[in-house]
């Protein structure tokens, strides 16, 4: 079995609602993504799948966060936009764009700070 990760980022301003300090207020993070996917058989020119495609497609997701106030999208209308949520809704968009190439996307880890971030993993 083979474990690709790639890292991207963005930035993208949010609050949590009913958060008991100063993260209630709007501000903003430079937030950092690393995605893990994996897989068994090597391709024709024995990769898993090419860092390149997985970039695009991770890209492509993030490219809908990246300098927005995520209170305003329409995926936090009802739960705050924590590095918990953020990184469920990048896995669940990102799964489906993956499957085609036969690799299975496992984990998305967020991280606002270098000393906090949030995964989720496939159960
Ligand atoms: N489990 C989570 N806890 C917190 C989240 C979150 O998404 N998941 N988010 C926040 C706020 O977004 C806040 O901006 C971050 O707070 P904090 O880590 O305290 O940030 P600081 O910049 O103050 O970092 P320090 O390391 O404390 O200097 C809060 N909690
Ligand atoms: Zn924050």
């Amino acid at each position: 079995m083979f474990e690709l990760t790639v890292k991207d980022e963005f930035a993208a301003a949010h609050y949590l609602r009913d958060y008991p300090g100063a993260c209630e207020r709007l501000h903003g993070h430079n937030w950092k993504v690393e995605i893990a996917v994996r897989g068994e058989k090597l391709n024709e020119i024995d990769v898993l799948i090419d860092f390149k495609d997985l970039k695009k497609h991770l890209k492509e997701v993030l490219d809908e966060l990246d300098h927005q106030n995520l209170n305003e999208h329409p995926a936090f209308q009802d739960k705050n936009p924590s590095s918990e949520n953020i990184a469920r809704y990048i896995f669940e968009k990102l799964a489906p764009k993956l499957k085609p190439y036969g690799v299975e996307l496992i984990r998305v880890t967020v991280c606002e700070t270098e000393r906090a971030c949030a995964s989720f993993v496939k159960a």
